[in-house]
């Protein structure tokens, strides 16, 4: 049976060491951290993602500010939300909660958030610096982070001599993971929905990444025996069982099935998830630090 991953108890250490460092950057310099998360529409899964952010924001003292627009907001409306956020100095993290409803443009919105307050590396600024290995300046996004922390909980911090496999190619997760792993000197696989043959690629991972969003479809065949298997997806389904309109979250792999393969494995909900909001609010930290020009903690 595989190591059960818990990223609610790893997630905990992190948020203590988070509060440790926003304390001293207020006993310094007197500044609080400031995340903003902007949200566009009424999408029932985002708004209670967008809940837990604004309550782990407070638990580590932070200030915290939750934008929400209509479904029906302009582009012009939101970038100019966007603008104000950037010139607001008690802000030092924004996020815009994505995906957008389909008239507006990901892109232009995204890549006009200062690069000091992307907290989500989303900006070409923040994404190139992770490609060229700098991960010393920049803002990596936050779901390969906390994923990292969580690989690095079983393998330690050199990869040397391992395979990694990614399934999901996004720039919010897929190809940030496959730079982190290969930074950590992984052998790396990025895979997608044109890859020939998924399984035989996912048996040669020491270590395997799945963040397709597409319920258990890594099956028991697909685990190289004693791998860490990492699982990034979150779908939403109905669990009557639970009582009436309850819902229940899956992940991207058949956990049942794999968890006796495997050698480690995160369950979902409680392992990738939590690691998320928290490794938002370290970016947060560390970009209130380097505001005010001070070299910022490592997490
Ligand atoms: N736990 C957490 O904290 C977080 C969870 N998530 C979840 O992770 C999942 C992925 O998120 P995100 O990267 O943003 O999603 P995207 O939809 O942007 O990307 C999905 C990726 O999966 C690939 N894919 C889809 N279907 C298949 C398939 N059948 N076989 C192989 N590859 C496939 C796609 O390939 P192609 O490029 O070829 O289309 C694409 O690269 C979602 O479930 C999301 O909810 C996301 C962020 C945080
Ligand atoms: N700009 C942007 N950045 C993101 O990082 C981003 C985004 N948009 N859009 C949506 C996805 C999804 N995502 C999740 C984060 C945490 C949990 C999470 O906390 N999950 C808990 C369970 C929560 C529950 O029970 O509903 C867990 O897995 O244990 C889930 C999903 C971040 N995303």
């Amino acid at each position: 049976m595989a190591e059960r991953i818990d990223g609610k108890a790893i997630a905990a250490e992190v948020v203590e060491k988070i509060k440790a460092a926003a304390a001293e950057l207020h006993r310094a310099k007197g500044v609080v951290p400031g995340l903003a998360v902007v949200i566009v529409g009424d999408d029932a899964a985002s708004h209670t993602y967008v809940t837990a952010k604004g309550k782990r924001a407070k638990e580590c003292g932070f200030h915290s500010v939750q934008v929400t627009l209509d479904a029906d907001t302009s582009q012009e409306e939101l970038e100019k939300v966007v603008g104000e956020l950037n010139a607001d100095p008690a802000i030092h993290g924004i996020l815009v909660q994505l995906p957008l409803p389909g008239h507006l443009d990901e892109f232009p919105v995204i890549q006009m958030i200062r690069p000091e307050k992307d907290v989500d590396g989303l900006s070409i600024v923040n994404a190139g610096k992770l490609a060229v290995g700098d991960l010393k300046t920049g803002l990596i996004s936050c779901t390969p982070a906390g994923a990292m922390i969580l690989v690095r909980s079983i393998h330690g911090d050199d990869l040397s001599g391992l395979n990694a496999v990614v399934i999901g190619r996004s720039n919010l997760f897929g190809k940030p993971m496959g730079r982190l792993l290969l930074q950590a000197n992984a052998t790396v696989t990025m895979a997608h929905s044109r890859t020939a043959d998924l399984a035989a690629a996912c048996r040669n991972a020491d270590i395997l990444v799945a963040a397709t969003g597409r319920a258990e479809m890594v099956k028991a065949d697909w685990v190289k025996p004693g791998a860490t298997v990492i699982d990034v997806g979150i779908t939403r389904v109905p669990a009557p069982e639970r009582g009436e309109g309850k819902t229940r979250l899956l992940g991207d792999v058949d956990f049942a099935a794999c968890e006796p393969v495997a050698g480690a494995i995160t369950p979902v909900p409680g392992g990738v998830g939590p690691m998320t909001i928290t490794m938002l609010m370290a970016n947060t930290v560390i970009a209130a630090y380097r505001a005010v020009g001070l070299e910022a903690p490592r997490f």
